[in-house]
């Protein structure tokens, strides 16, 4: 998958629900292209999102790419129904698979693009023999479990780490920023090499449209 600017991609969990289809489409006429749809299983992390049916409703008012985040642990046993529901890219989380690339196979054969992300506390380095196979990967610059959180600085030197890597090989996956974005770190995070940058907060906190216009002017 090939990039060349940074692109923001906002995450639902902070939309407003009762809202949900509305601001769908005013992300559409910022020409918002990916769509970032947070899952959580109570398990591998401590809250619950929602689930398919929210993802398959959605699907049929947009053509939006679908970057679909699973905080679920043993997420393999999910692949197909992500699939069915109209996911495009399936983000698995390093830390709660037994078999990570066996994972991101499955994606692949179901015919999605495949994610590996990796919570604060795991190194790049995890991530070693898999980087082949992953179109995308997500550092995580908050604990994974809850939009609003600071932004853990840290994660800059993941990107970087990884940048170099990509650059150094011939790996060409995109790598994406989750966490704590919002307009005072967006410019800082672009530069350092991140292609998607998932916001929540500061996309949904007030005027959408207003909060991406800003966001986008700084990357
Ligand atoms: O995956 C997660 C949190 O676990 C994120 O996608 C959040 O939804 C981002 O929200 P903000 O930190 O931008 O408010
Ligand atoms: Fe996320």
């Amino acid at each position: 998958m090939e990039e060349k600017i940074s692109k923001l991609a906002p995450s639902i969990l902070s939309a407003d629900f009762c809202k949900l289809g509305e601001q769908i489409h005013e992300l559409e006429e910022c020409d918002i292209e990916l769509l970032h749809i947070d899952i959580m299983d109570g398990e591998f992390v401590p809250s619950i999102s929602f689930g398919m049916p929210v993802i398959k409703s959605i699907r049929k008012i947009t053509d939006m790419f679908f970057d679909v985040h699973l905080m679920v642990n043993e997420p393999v046993r999910y692949v197909e129904d992500f699939a069915k529901c109209g996911a495009d890219l399936l983000t698995v989380h390093y830390e709660a698979c037994k078999d990570v690339r066996a994972t991101l196979e499955k994606i692949k054969e179901a015919g999605m693009k495949c994610s590996v992300a990796i919570s604060p506390d795991t190194e790049v380095s995890k991530l070693e023999g898999l980087l082949d196979i992953v179109d995308v990967v997500l550092v995580m610059s908050v604990y994974p479990g809850f939009g609003g959180q600071k932004f853990i600085r840290d994660s800059l030197e993941k990107v970087r780490k990884l940048d170099n890597i990509r650059k150094e090989s011939k790996f060409d996956f995109l790598i994406e920023i989750d966490g704590g974005v919002n307009i005072e770190n967006a410019k800082e995070i672009a530069e350092n090499g991140v292609d998607w940058i998932v916001a929540g907060t500061a996309v949904f906190g007030g005027d959408i449209k207003e909060n991406i216009r800003k966001l986008k002017g700084e990357f």
